[in-house]
């Protein structure tokens, strides 16, 4: 295990590298070797695979660059490379890493000597060229080298035009992300289409996430080679990177966020949002936040968004503006597609506004900064609760964070942005629809966290969580049996009225209002025919009760009437004789008897005493 810092001499290196390729390393200002490519250069230029697992920011790119040009360059001048044929494969898993990588080639291409045969680099990224461009430029070039993201690399590849068995070397940088369940089977279909007899490499800050899917990559018996922090050399964070961590109210986040960019010294900013949604809806707001904001003068800070819902062509000059920004502050929105090894040198502060939920990206997200030896602090804000024994668990993986204190927001600050973002929103209906998805979208992202016990859906404060993102009402979503004292029909804020809260955009507007107005028709119908309803039933049950008196006395009259003919008739049975008396009595009671047990006897075959 190598400690990170100590240099070395590039004539100190066991194995020798090519004259050219030493002297352009020190044209480009890498006068020494940092400890990673001390130790993978010789092995991986020679015989040998490797998993190489050093800290952020540590130079592993040029650890793996100069093998694949020092074996490109030698099998070139062996004149090894026919029309259709290339030397080596370099993976990465986004297309923004793929560029870096083959700008850092193309930096050393542009100083090889004009008299040996020239080196080319081709990238191979969907989005900025078709497939068919991309293999009319490989014939027409001859590239030796390719760089690019699985998915193109695979089809161009797989194409007839393209010839493999030349292929000496195969890269993955950020190979644990590679050999990852979205990544795996283009990467498996790649490692099928090479020869069996070449050297591959496997480069992360986070390889051990990997664990044995390493082996799906061919290779039999890698070296592997860990560098670890400085001083603290189980560190897996490098020395120069300053972790730390505030605990916050959820419902702040935000105006946090603004203050911090406001006030906080840095040069560039990454701020990490949990989903694409978040990043153009936070970013829209902020940069009229920043607008109408007072202690920021015009161009003195600039914000740029970057995710991976944006087209190729956008998202690379996202990122080339902010990396060549020279306002004095520049703030990067952007998700976890810039998480890993972007290398752009300025950045000095990393904010998270929430944790990743791979515990490994918080690594690879802190470590934009705090590069080569630079000093860069990243802060993440941990919800009050239970998000905070994730610093525990953090420690358990030799992270460790400093607790730092949670800026005070002024009265004013708060009432800036609250009344700010109430006027932002009102401007146009379609804002609130966006904070809706914003906030459905965190809900989903949240339960995805791999820390499950600790990222609990049932102890988000959903309350907080909408009130962050501009919402007067719960959205219909199951988590709601989460919220206790759940508000009638979700209504937890009325100042606004919604009924003319209007779409920007005038044809959404009118489709509003004309679903509006059937909606109230509907509604007064609904109303009108309940009223209708309510008054059928008040006169139906007086009418029902009338004809219910009138049942009863009718049938107490009829009941009269037979009592008063059985009477005559037993004063007429009297009358004849009295010692006929006591049978009479006994008929009598006997009559009555009869009548009950006779009550269930159907109507049509009752009979006299029926009624009694
Ligand atoms: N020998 C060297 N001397 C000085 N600086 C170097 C040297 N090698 C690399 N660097 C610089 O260090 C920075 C980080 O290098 P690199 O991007 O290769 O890091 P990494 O280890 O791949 O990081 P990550 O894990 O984030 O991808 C770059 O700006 C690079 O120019």
């Amino acid at each position: 295990m190598q400690p990170e810092k100590t240099s070395v001499a590039w004539d100190s290196l066991s194995y020798e590298i090519q004259p050219w390729l030493r002297d352009a390393m020190v044209s480009l200002g890498f006068n020494t070797m940092t400890p990673v490519q001390a130790s993978t250069i010789p092995l991986l230029s020679q015989h040998k695979d490797v998993v190489v697992e050093a800290v952020t920011g540590s130079g592993k790119t040029l650890a793996f660059v100069i093998p694949v040009l020092e074996k490109v360059a030698k099998s070139l001048a062996d004149g090894e490379f026919k029309k259709g044929f290339f030397g080596a494969v370099i993976i990465s898993p986004t297309r923004e890493l793929a560029n870096q990588i083959d700008t850092v080639i193309q930096s050393i291409l542009n100083l090889q000597p004009e008299e040996q045969s020239q080196i080319k680099s081709q990238l191979l990224v969907g989005s900025i060229q078709s497939l068919r461009e991309d293999l009319s430029s490989f014939i027409a070039n001859k590239p030796q080298i390719l760089i690019g993201t699985p998915g193109r690399v695979l089809d161009f590849l797989s194409n007839n035009a393209v010839r493999t068995s030349k292929c000496e070397i195969l890269i993955l940088d950020e190979a644990d992300k590679l050999l990852d369940i979205g990544f795996l089977n283009d990467t498996q279909s790649i490692v099928r289409l090479l020869p069996t007899q070449r050297r591959t490499g496997l480069f992360s800050a986070t390889i051990s996430g990997a664990g044995n899917d390493i082996f799906k990559t061919g290779m039999t018996n890698p070296v592997k080679v860990t560098v670890k922090s400085a001083s603290i050399k189980t560190n897996t964070a490098p020395e120069s990177l300053n972790l730390v961590y505030m605990v916050v109210d959820p419902e702040i986040k935000l105006k946090l966020l603004m203050e911090m960019i406001k006030k906080y010294r840095y040069k560039k900013v990454i701020v990490y949002f949990p989903t694409n949604f978040a990043v153009t809806y936070f970013y829209s707001l902020f940069t009229e936040l920043i607008s109408r904001s007072d202690d920021i003068s015009e161009g003195e800070l600039e914000i740029y968004s970057l995710h991976g819902k944006l087209e190729a062509k956008p998202r690379i000059k996202a990122l080339s503006k902010f990396t060549e920004s020279l306002a004095s502050k520049a703030v990067l929105f952007t998700t976890d597609v810039s998480a890993r090894g972007l290398d752009i040198p300025d950045v000095d502060l990393v904010i998270q506004l929430d944790l990743p939920t791979d515990p490994d990206v918080f690594l690879h997200r802190c470590g934009r900064t705090g590069r080569a030896n630079k000093i860069g602090t990243a802060i993440t804000m941990f919800n009050e609760g239970r998000e905070e024994e994730y610093v525990n668990f953090l420690s358990v993986k030799n992270i460790s964070l400093k607790l730092i204190d949670t800026p005070k927001l002024k009265p004013e600050e708060t009432k800036f942005y609250d009344d700010e973002m109430r006027n932002w929103m009102l401007k146009d209906r379609l804002l609130y629809d966006n904070a809706i998805r914003c906030y459905v979208g965190f809900v989903r992202y949240y339960s995805k966290h791999v820390a499950s016990s600790i990222f609990r859906l049932s102890e988000l404060d959903y309350l907080k969580l909408a009130k962050l993102h501009g919402l007067k009402r719960f959205p219909k979503m199951p988590e709601n049996k989460y919220i206790t004292n759940f508000p009638e029909d979700g209504w937890f804020d009325r100042s606004i009225d919604f009924d003319k809260y209007a779409y920007k955009d005038e044809a959404k507007e009118a489709a509003r209002l004309a679903e509006l107005k059937t909606e109230k028709r509907k509604q007064e119908r609904k109303e009108k025919s309940l009223k209708k309803q309510e008054l059928k039933e008040k006169n139906v049950s007086w009418s029902k009760k009338v004809d219910l008196k009138e049942t009863k006395q009718e049938r107490r009259e009829r009941v009269m009437k037979r009592r008063e003919a059985v009477e005559a008739e037993m004063k007429r049975q009297r009358k004849e004789g009295d010692d006929e008396d006591e049978e009479v009595e006994v008929d009598w009671k006997d009559m009555v008897r009869a009548n009950k047990k006779q009550k269930n006897i159907k109507p049509e075959s009752r009979g006299f005493f029926d009624d009694l």
